[in-house]
């Protein structure tokens, strides 16, 4: 098996299969011999001598489910009784929607939400702006703030392409932490305007997440922004992303018995990954950091930061753990790899290398951007920040986060589960602790009054 960049495509099927010992096994291993993998299997229906089964499945594209499909049809016993795109499906009118808290029942319910009740809350908080904390859902609502200029991998496909990923980052929020991730789409790469943007919508929000935008305007959208405004705002591309390569990094130093501040560490792109990766690692300890970019002015940044700038070879040679992430699928060759090296290549959708491929190659760990990805993080992140109302997220907050999600991780594996709740509580527990202890947080003049959280 070659790994998941032959498999992109996902299909739903419906198919009635019959019920004698071995046949189902038949079925598989047909479907296996076009390259496909299973996900989920559901029975959903018993009949007499068959059961009708859904199935996810994973295939390199189009043309070879065609084949597939058209290779059940003919098979004996077997009946393809739906084909569902469920990708599609999922994304039909959106993935997110606004709910309210309250229900409106009655009249009276009407003039409690809205006017004239509403006017109420409105004069307390002209009064005192504290009271925004207690009385309304800024605190807990976090801007997704994009330009789409580095959606994934994809590369610069606009921010309305990039919507439906927002949109993903929203459900991960109120899933995994009950924030309210709303998608903010920018239309303009220059970071003037960007910052100016958020700064005027910034009071709607607890915090601003910026998400997919490309380096190097990035760097500047986000050290502004996060030192002129009172919430946190964090690119999460840098800093998601560098907490959750800490937490893999402690857990294999833990396997491995290395020192993390004394191995060398290669890191292929120096973008809003790479050098959020480097700036988290520099703060941590790590002496020796090699890096290589395309890009001249990328190395320029990252050997101010004390990075070693180098070129792909040489990073490939000198690293005991390797860490890509350039948007480049298949950018390392297996012959690149060289023996127990540790391989992180995590570029989405498409990594650099495939685990399996790294692992052939005789890696001793690899992982993609599926497995180690930002999602592990951020829920956490904001959660604590936002319910300690901290007005940033430091590098002691974001590196609590990463020790807290390397002690969830199960035996022999670099990361736990991202849809492991307790991981993401925990993480907002550390997290708050931390922007407490290190003072970065505003006091309400209302402080000694309840205010509720959400998690
Ligand atoms: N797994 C995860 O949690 C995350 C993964 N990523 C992935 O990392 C990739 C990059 O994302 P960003 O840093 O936001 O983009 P970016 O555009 O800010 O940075 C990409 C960097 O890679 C460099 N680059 C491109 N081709 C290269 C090559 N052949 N050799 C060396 N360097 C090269 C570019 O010059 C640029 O500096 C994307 O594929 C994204 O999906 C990003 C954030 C989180
Ligand atoms: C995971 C993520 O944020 C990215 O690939 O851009
Ligand atoms: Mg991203």
């Amino acid at each position: 098996m070659e790994g998941d960049m032959r498999n992109k495509i996902i299909k739903r099927i419906k198919v009635k299969i019959l019920e004698d010992p071995g046949f189902l096994g038949k079925f598989a291993t047909m479907v296996g011999e076009f390259g496909a993998l299973f996900g989920e299997i559901k029975t959903v229906h018993i009949g007499k001598n068959f059961k009708i089964r859904e199935m996810d499945v994973y295939v390199k594209d189009e043309e070879t489910f065609d084949t597939i499909a058209d290779t059940i049809r003919k098979m004996e016993g077997v009946d393809l009784i739906e084909v569902k795109d469920v990708v599609k499906e999922y994304h039909i009118n959106g993935k997110i929607k606004v709910c309210s808290n309250v229900e409106i029942e009655s009249m009276d319910d009407l003039s409690i939400v809205y006017t004239p009740g509403v006017a109420q809350v409105c004069k307390l908080i002209q009064e005192n702006p504290d009271y925004a904390y207690k009385f309304t859902s800024i605190n807990n609502n976090v801007a997704i703030a994009t330009n789409g200029t580095a959606i994934l991998g994809l590369g610069d496909i606009g921010a309305v392409a990039g919507m439906p990923v927002m949109e993903g980052k929203a459900v991960l929020f109120r899933e995994l932490a009950g924030i309210n991730g709303i998608p903010i789409l920018i239309n303009s790469k220059d970071p003037k305007v960007i910052i100016q943007t958020l700064k005027a919508i910034a009071p709607t929000f607890g915090a601003i997440k910026l998400e997919d935008i490309k380096a190097p305007e990035c760097f500047e959208i986000e050290d502004t922004l996060d030192r002129e405004l009172d919430i946190p705002v964090v690119h999460d591309d840098q800093h998601g992303t560098a907490v959750v390569v800490l937490s893999a990094l402690l857990n294999i130093a833990q396997y491995t018995y290395i020192n993390l501040k004394r191995v060398s560490i290669g890191i292929i792109g120096l973008g809003a990954a790479g050098m959020g990766i480097s700036k988290l690692l520099k703060a941590f300890g790590v002496q020796e950091i090699y890096g290589a970019d395309i890009n001249e002015n990328a190395l320029k940044m990252f050997k101010k930061l004390g990075g070693k700038p180098a070129d792909l070879k040489t990073v490939m040679e000198k690293s005991k753990i390797v860490i890509a992430t350039t948007g480049v699928p298949g950018l390392i060759k297996k012959e690149m790899v060289k023996p127990k090296q540790v391989i992180l290549a995590l570029s989405n959708p498409d990594p650099e290398i495939t685990p399996e491929d790294a692992l052939n190659a005789g890696a001793l760990y690899a992982a993609d951007g599926k497995a180690i990805n930002n999602a592990l993080g951020f829920p956490g992140l904001f959660r604590g920040a936002l319910n300690a109302r901290a007005k940033t997220i430091n590098n002691a907050m974001k590196i609590a986060a990463a020790r807290t999600i390397a002690k969830f991780t199960m035996d022999g594996d670099l990361v736990p589960n991202i849809l492991n709740k307790k991981v993401h509580q925990a993480v907002a527990k550390a997290v708050e602790e931390v922007a407490l202890k290190t003072g970065v947080v505003k006091y309400l003049s209302i402080v000694e009054e309840e205010i509720e959280e959400e998690l």
